[in-house]
């Protein structure tokens, strides 16, 4: 084990200086695709309903697929209008200026950078991006981040060893054991193995627990993702139908959790009546729900789920679906839960795939990882008797 960790001390330096060298393609492309444009509002009801102090987060050019970009200067007739894309990669590169700021104050004191170890089981090709783009996003912003890749084959005892080490490490402030795993590992047992206050994916059934009491907890990156969506565009949630579709442990179960929970407790919860929907749900009862959405989040796979004729007009559209297709010219291309195209033609606001949600579910990795560093949450007995369990 001490020769692996070695080894990959090694491959480390190599790794920062592929990151030094993405690093500068990664801030040109995020420059070009943050636009200040304002609207100019035609109404005030308008300019209530679009939150137009925050448009700097839509790419303000509505999306008109028939007639190409277009900007709709009028809410009369809505059905005619476009959805303001959401740019999830402006949000992303906002979150991680505001970490890098605060990880520069804290190295400047004179205090060690925050650290992540990320454990990353086998060789599946979308954890190995996911993976790399987390690494980019700590690099981005100043917090150390080692990856420990580990053979498809290796024991779940093996895992919780290297788990345990990282436990125990004092300098490193987050652990996060990148999903899937293989078959013969159990999730849930190497997801409790994280201490809770390291756990900056909030997979700890610690968290999870403390979440859905409403309690301060790491709130797992895609749910809190969504969350910093809403909150940055001040979408009000409160008295809203919301409908989650699909159901996971790690995303829409906890998305659900949180746009329904009262708001009365720790993480300024939606209070929206909200309604889960899963593959279960029988079509024309999907239908039923979708058209009562207010706001609509999707976290199925399905791609082309949800289509225009299912979402009511004016609906917030959160497209969590991430598919990778081959697309009719034989290309590869990431799609969606939703007809984007159809969709965004009737909805106020749409998140795209890639560039919604995806970017900032990695920028809340890092921004959690902060958190851990500031040992912000208070786990009292718990983070010390995990521990010692092993
Ligand atoms: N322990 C753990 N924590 C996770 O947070 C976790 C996980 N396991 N397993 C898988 C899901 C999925 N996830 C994404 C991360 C980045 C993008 C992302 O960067 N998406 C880009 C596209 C990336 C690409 O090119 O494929 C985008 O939407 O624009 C998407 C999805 C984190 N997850």
């Amino acid at each position: 084990m001490v020769t692996f960790i070695i080894a990959q001390i090694g491959r480390r330096a190599l790794f920062s200086m592929f990151l030094c060298y993405k690093n500068v393609n990664l801030n040109f492309n995020v420059q070009a695709l943050r636009t200040l444009l304002t609207l100019t509002p035609s109404s005030k009801s308008q300019a209530q309903r679009r939150q137009l102090s925050f448009v700097r987060y839509d790419k303000v050019k509505r999306f008109h697929p028939s007639r190409g970009i277009s900007v709709c200067h009028t809410h009369t007739s809505k059905s005619s209008c476009s959805a303001i894309v959401i740019n999830g990669k402006a949000i992303a590169q906002d979150i991680k200026d505001e970490i890098k700021a605060e990880v520069e104050c804290i190295v400047e004191s004179g205090k060690r950078a925050p650290r992540l170890a990320v454990l990353l089981v086998g060789n599946d090709a979308a954890s190995i991006v996911y993976v790399r783009n987390k690494a980019i996003a700590a690099h981005y912003t100043g917090i150390a981040c080692d990856i420990l890749r580990i053979p498809e084959k290796v024991s779940e005892e093996e895992v919780l060893r290297e788990i345990d080490l990282l436990n125990r490490l004092e300098e490193v402030d987050g652990i996060l054991v990148q999903l899937p795993l293989p078959p013969h590992i159990n999730e849930r047992t190497i997801c409790d193995a994280v201490l809770p206050g390291k756990d900056v994916d909030g997979f700890n059934v610690l968290n999870v627990g403390r979440f859905c009491v409403d309690q301060k907890a790491f709130i797992p990156a895609t749910p809190s993702g969504v969350l910093e969506i809403l909150k940055r565009l001040k979408i009000e949630t409160r008295g809203k139908n919301a409908v989650v579709c699909g159901r996971s442990k790690n995303v829409g179960l906890p998305i659900a959790m949180h746009l329904h929970s009262d708001g009365k407790g720790d993480n300024n919860a939606g209070d929206a009546t909200t309604t889960i929907c899963h593959r279960n749900t029988p079509p024309d009862q999907l239908m039923h729900f979708i058209k009562s959405a207010d706001i609509l989040v999707t976290a199925t796979g399905v791609p082309g789920l949800v289509t225009a004729d299912m979402v009511k007009d004016g609906v917030i559209v959160i497209d969590i679906g991430i598919t990778r297709i081959i697309d009719e010219n034989g290309k590869p291309k990431l799609v969606g839960d939703v007809d984007f195209k159809g969709v965004s033609e009737k909805a106020s606001y749409i998140t795209p795939v890639p560039g919604g949600v995806g970017p900032v579910t990695v920028a809340m990795v890092i921004k959690n990882t902060l958190t851990a560093y500031k040992k912000e949450y208070d786990y009292g007995p718990w983070n010390k008797a995990m521990s010692h369990n092993r």
